[in-house]
């Protein structure tokens, strides 16, 4: 009897067996419930995440984007269902976040360079250890501003790149990446986006970025990912393929023309249904 009433509480949705995502695969999930304040965010979800490719997530204002992620990066709790990175559990898999609001993402008592290494101190690297990702970040990033800063000293930007340089600092297997340019001005915006793209031809770090722009959405994607209104659905999932590194030239080749075109019928189809 005690341990009926002690069991675990799960939403009233039926277990299927699962089945894992085709070859390729890095994130599986399966059977995603979400329940806010009694309606139905996500049912029953499945979807499968590439290895090595960044998915944009977007869709219509409050279909779940961030819940979406959120749910993935294990930052919201789920009412059901399973989500296994290359089969593995969250807690044995790497993850990084950078979040839209930068300014409350790092902490203000720390140096920015701290700020930085702090999930390596986590994971307790040695100092040489931590010296020797600390030059390879700031060489990729090309950091020219001074890293001995306190993070409010610096500018929108500039934290927003230490942001992404702390999320990338463990090597992580996964990068999410919730609206990460919204805040920023549009010259920042060019120089983050193009940094982080470059730093995912290096690293090919699979990466879930949701984004309200649908330009930047397609231009950093292999693959975009729309969804319907809530209870949230999977609408279409559209694979854009032009080579990397892109750049203002891509913006007009026929490819990414038309799979923004595509991208934004999808979407106004969902907003009216
Ligand atoms: N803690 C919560 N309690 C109740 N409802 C919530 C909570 N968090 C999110 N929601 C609701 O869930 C839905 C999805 O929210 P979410 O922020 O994930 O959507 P989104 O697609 O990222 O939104 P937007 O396009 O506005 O950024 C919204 O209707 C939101 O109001």
């Amino acid at each position: 009897m005690s341990a009926v009433l002690n069991a675990p509480v799960v939403a009233d949705v039926p277990q299927r067996p699962f089945v894992p995502g085709p070859a390729g695969t890095h994130i599986t999930i399966r059977g995603l419930t979400k329940y806010f304040a009694g309606w139905p965010l996500y049912e029953n979800f499945d979807l499968d995440i590439p290895k090595g490719r960044i998915v944009s997530v977007f869709g219509p204002n409050g279909c779940g984007k961030s819940t979406l992620i959120n749910m993935i990066a294990g930052l919201i709790p789920i009412d059901a269902g399973q989500i296994l990175f290359d089969g593995k559990s969250l807690k044995d898999t790497k993850i990084g976040y950078v979040f839209q609001n930068y300014r409350e993402a790092m902490f203000p008592w720390m140096r920015t360079i701290d700020n930085i290494a702090y999930p390596l101190k986590l994971e307790g690297r040695s100092k040489a250890e931590v010296d020797r990702r600390m030059a390879e970040l700031v060489a990729s990033f090309d950091v020219k501003f001074d890293l001995n800063r306190f993070p409010y000293e610096l500018s929108g930007g500039q934290q927003q790149t230490a942001s992404i340089m702390r999320a990338l600092a463990p090597k992580p297997e996964v990068l999410f990446l919730d609206e990460p340019f919204s805040a920023l001005d549009f010259e920042m915006t060019l120089f983050i986006r193009e940094k982080l793209q470059e730093v995912f031809m290096q690293t090919g770090t699979t990466m879930l970025l949701v984004s309200h722009d649908l330009e930047e959405a397609v231009y950093l994607a292999d693959e975009v990912l729309l969804l319907t209104k809530r209870p949230t659905r999977v609408a279409e999932i559209l694979r854009y393929e032009d080579p990397r590194p892109r750049t203002v030239a891509t913006l007009s080749e026929p490819s990414f023309v038309s799979t923004k075109k595509l991208s934004l019928e999808i979407f106004q189809r969902e907003v009216r249904r």
